[in-house]
C-alpha cells in the first residue's frame, strides 16, 4: 500500500472536488424534473430550494465518502491518481470531517424544510452510495454498478417524494430510466478503461467477463433503456415532445452502442459514455420542457 504525504495547507478547490460537482448537477437536475412533475403548478421556493440544497449535500456528502473510501485504488488508477487524497491535497480526517458536516447539515435541511420521507429516502441514497456500493459491491461483483446504480437513480423520487410526501408509480418510472441508463454510462468507460480497474484488481465487468461480453450487455441495456424510455409517454405522464426527443435519443445511444460492439474505433467507447452524460441532461431537460409546454394553464402554487 503506498504511503501518502498530506499538505498543510487546504484549498476550498480540493472541497469542491471531494463532492464530484458535474455528477452532483446533474443528479440534480434530475432531482428538480422529480419535483417539477410532482405537481400541475409550478413548485413554491419554500420545497424546491431546500429540497436541492439537501439533495445537494448529502450526493456531495455521499461522493466525499466514496473518495475516502477509495483514496487507495484511487492511487492505483491513471484516472484518479490525481483527487484531493491520492495526491495529498487533503487528510483522511479532514475529508471525514468535511463528509460528516455538510451530510448532517443536508439531512437538517431536508428534515426541516421537506419532509421526514425525503430525509430518510436521501439518507438512505447516501448510505447505499457510499457504503453498499463503494465498501462492498465495488470490490465484490461485476454487478456492483447495477445495484449500486439505485443510488444515483434515486434523485427524481427524492425530488418528488419532497412535494407530495409519497412515492408515486410515475416517480418509479423516472427511477428505472436513470437506473437502466447507468450500466451503458459506466460500463462504456470501464471498457476505455480496463486496464486500469484490473490494475487497481477492481472486478468491473470488462476484467471478469472481457470487452466483448461488456459491449453485448451494454447493447442489451441499451434497447431496454430505449423501451423504459417509451413509457413515459404510454402512461399519459409526458406528451409528443418528449417522446420525439426522447426517441431521436434512444436511436442516438443505439447508434453507439451497435458501432462499440460491431464497428468500434480506438474511441468510440469513451465517445459513448461522454455522450451518455449529455443523453440524460437531454432527456431530463425533455420531460420538464414537455411537462410545462403540455399543460394548458399553469397556475402558481404557495
Ligand atoms: C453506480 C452508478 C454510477 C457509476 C459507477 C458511475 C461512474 C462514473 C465514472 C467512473 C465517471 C468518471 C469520473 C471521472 O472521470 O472522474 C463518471 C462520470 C460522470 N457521471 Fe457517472 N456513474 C454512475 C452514476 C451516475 C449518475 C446516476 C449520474 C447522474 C445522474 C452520473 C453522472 C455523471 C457525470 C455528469 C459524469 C462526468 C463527471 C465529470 O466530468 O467530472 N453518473 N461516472
Ligand atoms: C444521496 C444520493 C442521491 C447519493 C448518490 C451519490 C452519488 C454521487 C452517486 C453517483 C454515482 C457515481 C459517481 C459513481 C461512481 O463511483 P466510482 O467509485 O465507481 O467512480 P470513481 O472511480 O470515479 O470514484
Amino acid at each position: 500500500m503506498t504511503e501518502i504525504t498530506y499538505k498543510a495547507y487546504f484549498n476550498w478547490r480540493d472541497y469542491l472536488e471531494l463532492t464530484k460537482p458535474r455528477v452532483v448537477l446533474l443528479l440534480l437536475l434530475t432531482a428538480l424534473v422529480g419535483l417539477c412533475l410532482a405537481s400541475p403548478t409550478w413548485v413554491g421556493w419554500q420545497v424546491l430550494v431546500p429540497a436541492m440544497i439537501g439533495i445537494g449535500l448529502m450526493s456531495g456528502s455521499a461522493a466525499a465518502v466514496n473518495h475516502l473510501v477509495d483514496r487507495h485504488i484511487d492511487a492505483r488508477m491513471a484516472r484518479t491518481l490525481r483527487r484531493p487524497l491520492p495526491s495529498g491535497a487533503l487528510s483522511p480526517r479532514h475529508v471525514l470531517g468535511f463528509a460528516a458536516l455538510i451530510g448532517l447539515l443536508g439531512f437538517a435541511v431536508l428534515a426541516v424544510w421537506v419532509n421526514m420521507l425525503t430525509a430518510w429516502l436521501t439518507l438512505a441514497s447516501l448510505v447505499g452510495y457510499a457504503v453498499i456500493y463503494t465498501m462492498y459491491l465495488k470490490r465484490a461483483t461485476p454487478q456492483n454498478i447495477v445495484i449500486g446504480g439505485l443510488a444515483g437513480a434515486a434523485p427524481p423520487l427524492l425530488g418528488w417524494t419532497a412535494v407530495t410526501n409519497d412515492i408515486h408509480p410515475h416517480a418509479i418510472l423516472l427511477v428505472m430510466i436513470v437506473f437502466t441508463w447507468t450500466p451503458p454510462h459506466f460500463w462504456a468507460l470501464a471498457v476505455h478503461r480496463a486496464k486500469d480497474y484490473a490494475k487497481a484488481e477492481i472486478p468491473m465487468l470488462p476484467v471478469t467477463h472481457g470487452i466483448e461480453f461488456t459491449k453485448t450487455c451494454i447493447l442489451l441495456y441499451t434497447i431496454l433503456l430505449a423501451i423504459i424510455c417509451l413509457l413515459p409517454y404510454i402512461v399519459g405522464m409526458s406528451g409528443v415532445i418528449y417522446l420525439i426527443g426522447s426517441s431521436i435519443l434512444s436511436i442516438w445511444f443505439l447508434g453507439y452502442a451497435w458501432k462499440l460492439k460491431f464497428a468500434p474505433e480506438k474511441l468510440t467507447a469513451y465517445r459513448m459514455f461522454s455522450f451518455s452524460i449529455w443523453q440524460l441532461m437531454a432527456l431530463f431537460v425533455l420531460l420538464l420542457v414537455d411537462h410545462y409546454v403540455a399543460a394548458p394553464t399553469l397556475s402558481f402554487g404557495s
